[in-house]
């Protein structure tokens, strides 16, 4: 008989106590075995396309602290990449990329996507070979608009501004860059799942500084295509959605996009959370800066979410990326606070 996936459990709705646990970014710089495979690798990308660094670097965080759920290590800015876009990481200033112009987007495409992305492949199928039985195996990329800020700013900024403007001026080739990364992404994860992922993730790091009609035109419809497309070949596999500031459309996100579980942000508060497990899963939310501080400030945050949210389907998690300055006694001891909770 095959091991129990609890997570899977969890994403069909069940109310699992002590609840699955894993964290966004769990393969990352606050792990010095990280960050020695790192200065191995030469660069980040180069990391990301070599699947024995690649595999190492996953297993890490499982091996360390025997997580329920592994996310291939990689990055949601490879689907630019394997498009034929310029990207690289700069140590210290994150992602750098050429911006692409509205006259480029009509020629945006490449035959060779998937080609460049079978290292990626490869990793998974690796992966799925090596983990426990018990471990659930997360596949991702990035949403549409959250992938689209990038490639129109060239770099991370604080409000979107570069992709809004774009996104109002040249609404024509907007939609059309949306309409690109939507196929290609929901290729790619069809792709991730024939490999071995058991479940996927929609990372929308953006998605919180939009209005209505743009929260509804650049989130909600092109990952509810992703959704379809995914489906029309996979049905089975649940799909989590992680609209990072949707807010008050949480509800509404999940309902039109029809993802299955999900993630929440720190600012979710816990009683609309307990709302949203009525329809499904959520994942999250712990304040990756408790995790930093320690002490009661991590305890306290634990023991809320555990407390309003244990009785429903629940994966705990943080409510963003683990940053690199979180020491690595504070995740032990929210691991053990975690697994040991009684109801
Ligand atoms: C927006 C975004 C990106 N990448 C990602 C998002 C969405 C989630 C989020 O909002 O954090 C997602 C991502 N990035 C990475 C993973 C790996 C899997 C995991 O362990 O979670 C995942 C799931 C590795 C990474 N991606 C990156 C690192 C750090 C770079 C390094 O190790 O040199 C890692 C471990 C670099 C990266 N990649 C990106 C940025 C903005 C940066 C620079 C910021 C930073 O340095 O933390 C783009």
């Amino acid at each position: 008989m095959p091991a129990r996936r609890i997570m899977l459990d969890v994403l069909k709705g069940e109310a699992v106590f002590p609840p699955p646990l894993w964290m966004m970014r769990q393969a990352g710089r606050y792990l010095p075995e990280y960050r020695e495979t790192r200065r191995r690798a030469g660069s980040f990308l180069d990391l990301c396309y070599d699947p024995e660094l690649a595999v190492e670097v996953t297993l890490q965080p499982i091996e360390r602290f025997g997580f329920d759920a592994s996310i291939v290590f990689s990055d949601i800015l490879v689907v630019p990449h394997a498009l034929g876009r310029d990207v690289r990481f700069e140590e210290g200033r994150g992602p750098l990329l050429t911006p692409i112009s509205a006259a480029e987007i009509p020629a945006l495409g490449s035959d060779v996507f998937h080609v460049n992305l079978e290292p990626v492949y490869e990793t998974l199928r690796r992966l799925r070979a090596k983990l426990p039985d018990e471990t659930t195996l997360i596949g991702f990329c990035g949403a549409p608009w959250t992938v689209a800020t990038y490639m129109i700013a060239g770099h991370g900024t604080p409000d979107q501004a570069p992709a809004r403007l774009f996104a109002y001026r040249e609404p024509a080739a907007f939609r059309q860059l949306l309409k690109v990364l939507a196929d290609h992404s929901a290729s790619y994860l069809i792709r991730q799942i024939e490999a071995g992922a058991d479940v996927v993730q929609i990372f929308d790091s953006w998605s919180g500084v939009l209005d209505d009609a743009s929260f509804e035109r650049f989130c909600v419809e092109p990952v509810a295509e992703i959704v379809r497309q995914v489906r029309a070949v996979h049905p089975g596999v649940p799909i989590i959605g992680f609209p990072k500031g949707a807010g008050a459309r949480y509800q509404s996100y999940r309902e039109k996009t029809g993802v299955t579980g999900l993630g929440i942000d720190w600012t979710v508060p816990l009683e609309a959370a307990k709302a949203l497990q009525r329809q499904g899963a959520v994942q999250g939310n712990l304040d990756p800066l408790r995790l930093v501080a320690g002490g009661q400030a991590l305890a306290d945050g634990v023991e809320a979410i555990l407390q309003a949210l244990g009785n429903g389907p629940l994966i705990f998690n943080l409510g963003h990326g683990i940053t690199p300055e979180t020491p690595v006694a504070h995740v032990e001891a929210m691991v053990k606070q975690v697994r040991s909770a009684a109801r």
